[in-house]
């Protein structure tokens, strides 16, 4: 490709994901299929391009009013080329040459732009404060009422590109073993600070094509999310039930600490993302799993199956503000009547799911977000309108000792951010149920009777099948390492 049809490419990409809804790993997974005769240099120059464009794009919004700009996709490259890119006046004719694949030539107003912007840099004391830390207006006081004086500490970690995070299967090896097989393969990772399963990468690189991710040895996940797995503290023999078991990043960290022993019920409204979890289960060679696909949070599976959960995990929908740095166009698609629908999705789930713990058995409620609605605002909810059934469990006694020392935690909660912790943003809280809704104790269980125990629905009528963990497609593309597979 010419470089201006690289400029071209990186435009109409851009265009199509700022219309779209799906999130912006999907789409270019999408585009770049149908356009194999893209080569491989060009697609990294195209999405290096898109993806600078998304991260920064209301500072290069400002930047593109500023200098008599319309707001459009072709405003946002041509700044983005002047201010990250550091291309001088004199190419930007180069690249919007008016040939057959590139974009058309720089109009008059372009042209006067593209000198004022010349010299400029990307940030500005004169921005607004949401402009100046590249956050949505909407979230500014959300994030003010979380993190105060380290808001900006803050911005800056949720601007700066995401490591990838791997998770040692300790069903197979442990993760020292990993990473010697890794550096073989040329791949470079270090033991994570907090999880006593993970290894980072020193640098971004694809690992689907090693031998430890294709045997099974280690799976792509932010070490936040095996930090949560951790908070379950799911133990070998427990019935657990996942709620919000998506394609299965937590279901398969906590397979792992059961190893194998006792039963997972990874359920989720969405078919297709559990059988997004089938190939990784073969792969991390997870037996103790299974799947089932709910009609919606209030499923009669619920009802049939209420107090027979040593742990019940609720990963809830969010905003995923936690993983903006992972997924920036997901801030700028951020709405008050998305935010509105999430916080009341999660607390009917949260308390739809919450029947079905034991007594004595653990609930956890986790968000990838950073907002309060989602997280202190839904644990003390939940603990107002259930005060005489669950009390809350302090993560800092659950988790081990030298961890939470390392974490820092500030409360009862886990409450991790990229600025203090180097992971995506995480919320987890632990309830233990005390008494059941009648406030009469269900019979007690011997430990070595808990695989007896029917989750899987002897008593089940309502013609939904288990999936049972055939092979199917896994449609994460080779190099997504942010999307699913990274939570
Ligand atoms: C944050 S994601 C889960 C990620 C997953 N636990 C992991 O670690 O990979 C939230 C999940 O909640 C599911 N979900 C949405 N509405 C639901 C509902 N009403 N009941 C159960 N699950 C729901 C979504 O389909 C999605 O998979």
């Amino acid at each position: 490709m010419t470089p201006a049809a690289r400029v071209d490419a990186a435009i109409e990409l851009l265009d199509v994901i700022l219309r779209e809804t799906r999130p912006a790993d999907q789409v270019i997974a999408h585009w770049l299929r149908g356009r194999r005769y893209v080569g491989s240099k060009d697609r990294g120059w195209i999405v290096e391009a898109v993806y600078a464009c998304l991260r920064e794009k209301q500072r290069l919004e400002w930047w593109a009013s500023r200098a008599g700009l319309p707001a459009k996709p072709r405003s946002l490259v041509i700044v983005c080329l002047m201010l990250i890119d550091h291309r001088t006046g004199n190419e930007m004719p180069e690249l919007f040459d008016g040939s057959t694949h590139g974009p058309s030539r720089l109009s008059d107003i372009e042209r006067m732009a593209v000198q004022a912007l010349h010299g400029q840099a990307l940030e500005s004391d004169i921005q607004p404060r949401a402009v100046r830390l590249n956050l949505p207006g909407m979230a500014l006081d959300r994030l003010i009422a979380r993190f105060g004086d380290r808001l900006d500490a803050v911005g800056e970690a949720m601007n700066a590109p995401a490591p990838v995070d791997l998770r040692a299967n300790l069903l197979k090896v442990d993760r020292e073993t990993v990473r010697t097989m890794l550096a073989k393969e040329g791949v470079i990772a270090e033991p994570t600070p907090f999880s006593p399963m993970g290894l980072r990468l020193e640098r971004r690189m694809p690992i689907f094509h090693t031998r430890a991710f294709s045997n099974g040895l280690a799976e792509v996940q932010d070490e936040g999310s095996q930090l949560v797995a951790l908070l379950v503290d799911a133990k070998p023999g427990d019935q657990v039930a996942d709620f919000c078991a998506g394609a299965g990043g937590k279901t398969l960290a906590m397979a792992a600490t059961m190893a194998n022993k006792g039963r997972i019920m990874a359920l989720d409204v969405s078919e297709a993302r559990l059988e997004r979890m089938s190939d990784r289960m073969r792969r991390a060679g997870a037996h103790n799993i299974e799947r089932r696909t709910l009609k919606h949070e209030r499923d009669s599976w619920v009802r049939r199956h209420k107090l027979k959960f040593d742990r019940v995990l609720v990963d809830a929908p969010c905003t995923g503000s936690g993983t903006w740095r992972r997924s920036p166009d997901a801030k700028w698609k951020l709405t008050e009547q998305t935010i509105t629908e999430l916080v009341d999705l999660q607390a009917r789930i949260l308390d739809s799911a919450a029947r079905l713990v034991k007594t004595g058995g653990r609930l956890v409620y986790a968000t990838c977000s950073l907002l309060p609605e989602e997280n202190e605002a839904q644990l003390a909810r939940f603990l107002d309108s259930h005060a005489t059934e669950f009390r809350q469990l302090d993560a800092r006694e659950i988790l081990p000792a030298d961890l939470a020392a390392g974490l820092g935690l500030a409360g009862p909660e886990m409450a991790l951010d990229p600025a203090a912790h180097g992971t995506d943003g995480f919320f987890a809280v632990a309830f233990e149920r005390i008494a059941d809704p009648e406030g009469t104790e269900p019979p007690r269980r011997r430990r070595d009777d808990v695989d007896e125990i029917d989750v899987d629905g002897d008593d089940d009528m309502d013609g939904e099948d288990i999936m049972d963990g055939e092979d199917i497609d896994d449609g994460i593309d080779a190099d997504d390492i942010d999307g699913d597979a990274a939570r």
